[in-house]
């Protein structure tokens, strides 16, 4: 689909993530000619606290109060802004400042329309222009009294810090964010971020709406940590583009729903750091039979996963590859497990043959302490896709290293030719046990899919000693660095996971995949995860050969399987589909940041049964019932 440049613009406003420099380059022309973008976003701030504010359950118009936590920015000048239209409205307003200074015509104008100041600081600076009328309205506080007001308000605006934030909160900030998430209104419901994360309705809480003005103040805004003490908001409201934090785990999921104001930046100017992703991706690498097809045209995965430790993970993997739209399921290991395959998926091909994909590893020990035979197999196939190993013929691989029985399928000349071309055509898998194997430094289109403590044991490798916490805490961060040291295409596994890797042009791409429930943590739910992507990688080799259609990268590849396996994972747990639109909203005067559909909060799952929900996401796929 070619998109006209109003349309790519709409779509990068809703999926498209800069750093702060580049915002900063995208506003300085607008602020330079004038264009009063703080006042634009002070009346979005203030449109959307009044929808908050009527969707609360115990509705009390005109009465409802409102707190503004101010910083001495910019940020904390848009909340003050926001706070005199909603005083100005009837609203019962106040402010509370956390620094020594604040934007002097956001204070005046507040209390001009009759909000009142709070401040923490002993030396706080009254601007000159808020002397005289205002007697009454500023008031020195304790941090306990604001507390106390904040957990008497329906909504507060969070406007500490936005794009200016430098590192953790530091001190009343930090100490004040640090009393209100310990106080009893926020202790009693610690669990309403995770409901958030299920798409699920939680606007029933009993403490405050936290409304983000421009990103949560505490979080890192360009790389998604969380280095201290925060406020998680219900609905964040983010100016111009989308901020990296604001899709980056972990601190994405502090940001609620997201509402974007579109200022017109130039966002096509500039590269993203990273994009949400969402099904149009995934739609195309699902390929649609043709009636031309045979078995082989649609696409044949290669399994070398499962052992005789591990069978279960050969059944999970294969029957998950064979569901995902494929032609044939190729799979390769111990009798044990080969028996299972068959007895759960009796259309499996168990003897060697051309493939179009492989994946290696899944339910295979990641140490040689015992001797094993998948491991064996699959050492010999990395092997061929080291940097130096370019050209080695693909025949070789399948009949000598891999087969045990020899290459007698005769219809395997079926393959489309361009895969009888060297072992490293063929896209591959790396999954689980056979990290471990990994040649140092391999292409684009090996796809590694670690989760952080298998990340952690690989960066070992490459002279990084990092935890699995410290990778939960920053994992773009880590998920970019192994991507440089292997050359690979980087799969982290995660509540939102995140892919990185070259795409087409060879230019670095990062997508977050945000469908996965929190049920989807159960055993065996990365076993199904890569015999989807044997399957997405197959098909989409498949397309290739068939018609003369853009390609698709393989970050593209890796995320879609992420994004499908979630969304069976939603739909086995009874949940309806993840929606990016649902998420991440654009601002106008009719936005509604509410959940159209409550979801049910879902039910706990097993890996299997995530299987059988693959066709009919695959389905919906096709039929565009989900966005
Ligand atoms: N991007 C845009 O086009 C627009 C930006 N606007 C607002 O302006 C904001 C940026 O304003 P600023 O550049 O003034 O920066 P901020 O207001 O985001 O942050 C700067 C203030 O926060 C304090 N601060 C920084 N780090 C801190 C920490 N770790 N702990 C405690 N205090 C800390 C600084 O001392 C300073 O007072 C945006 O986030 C947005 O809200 C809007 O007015 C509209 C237009
Ligand atoms: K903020």
């Amino acid at each position: 689909m070619d998109l006209n440049n109003k349309d790519t613009h709409a779509y990068a406003l809703l999926h498209n993530a800069y750093v702060v420099n580049h915002i900063r380059e995208f506003e300085e022309p607008l602020l330079r000619a004038g264009v009063p973008l703080m006042t634009q976003a002070a009346a979005a701030i203030a449109h959307v606290a009044c929808g908050v504010l009527a969707s609360r359950p115990e509705n009390r118009p005109r009465n409802q109060r409102i707190v503004v936590l101010c910083g001495s920015g910019n940020n904390g000048g848009d909340g003050l802004y926001a706070g005199a239209i909603l005083a100005d409205k009837g609203f019962d307003v106040c402010a509370i400042a956390v620094g020594a200074t604040l934007h002097d015509g956001g204070l005046a104008a507040l209390l001009q329309a009759g909000g009142k100041l709070f401040h923490l600081c002993d030396f706080f600076d009254t601007p000159d222009s808020c002397d005289g009328s205002i007697e009454g309205h500023i008031v020195k506080s304790t941090p306990a009294e604001a507390v106390e007001l904040v957990s008497r308000a329906d909504v507060v605006l969070d406007a500490i810090t936005g794009i200016g934030a430098q590192g953790p909160l530091r001190g009343v900030a930090k100490e004040l964010v640090n009393a209100i998430n310990h106080s009893e209104a926020w202790q009693s419901c610690t669990q309403s971020t995770d409901r958030a994360h299920m798409q699920c309705d939680c606007t029933e809480s009993p403490r405050p709406s936290v409304i983000a003005v421009d990103a949560p103040s505490g979080i890192g805004v360009d790389d998604g940590s969380m280095p201290g003490d925060m406020l998680a908001a219900d609905v964040t409201i983010t100016f111009g583009a989308l901020k990296p934090c604001l899709i980056l785990p972990p601190a994405c999921f502090s940001c609620g729903r997201i509402i974007v104001v579109d200022f017109d930046f130039p966002l096509h100017t500039a590269s993203p750091v990273a994009r949400a992703m969402d099904a149009d991706i995934a739609r195309k690498t699902i390929r649609l039979p043709q009636h031309t097809d045979s078995k082989y045209s649609r696409g044949v995965v290669g399994l070398i996963t499962g052992s005789a430790q591990y069978p279960g993970a050969a059944v999970l993997s294969a029957e998950a590859a064979a569901r995902s739209n494929v032609g044939m399921v190729r799979y390769l290991g111990p009798d044990r497990a080969s028996n299972m395959v068959l007895a759960q998926l009796p259309e499996a091909v168990l003897s060697p043959g051309r493939v179009q994909s492989w994946i290696v590893g899944s339910g295979v020990p990641d140490t040689d302490d015992a001797y094993d035979t998948q491991r064996e197999h699959i050492a010999s196939l990395l092997k061929r896709y080291t940097d130096d190993a370019a050209g080695t013929d693909l025949h070789d691989v399948d009949t000598v290293e891999i087969g045990a029985a020899g290459n007698n399928d005769p219809e395997r000349n079926d393959i489309p030719s361009s895969h009888h071309g060297s072992a490293t055509d063929i896209p591959l898998c790396v999954d689980a046990g056979a990290l471990s194997l990994l040649p140092q430094r391999v292409s684009g289109r090996v796809i590694i899919t670690p989760h952080s403590g298998e990340l952690s044991r690989l960066l070992k490798r490459y002279g990084e000693t990092v935890t699995a916490q410290e990778i939960n805490a920053e994992p773009y961060r880590w998920a970019r660095r192994i991507q440089q040291f292997t050359g690979s295409t980087v799969l982290l596994k995660g509540a939102c996971t995140i892919v990185v890797g070259p795409d087409t042009n060879g230019d670095i791409r990062t997508l977050t995949v945000d469908s996965a429930t929190s049920w989807l943590a159960t055993a065996g739910a990365g076993d199904v995860l890569a015999g989807v992507m044997g399957a997405l990688l197959a098909q989409t080799e498949a397309m290739t050969d068939s018609n003369s259609s853009t390609p698709i990268s393989t970050v593209d590849i890796a995320a879609s399987a992420a994004f499908i396996h979630g969304n069976a994972a939603r739909a086995a747990a009874g949940m309806r589909p993840w929606s990016l639109t649902e998420h991440i909203r654009r601002y106008d005067k009719n936005v509604n940041f509410q959940v159209t559909q409550p979801s049910t909060i879902g039910q706990p799952i097993v890996a299997s049964e995530l299987i059988g929900s693959l066709p009919q996401v695959v389905e919906a796929l096709f039929s565009d019932s989900v966005s």
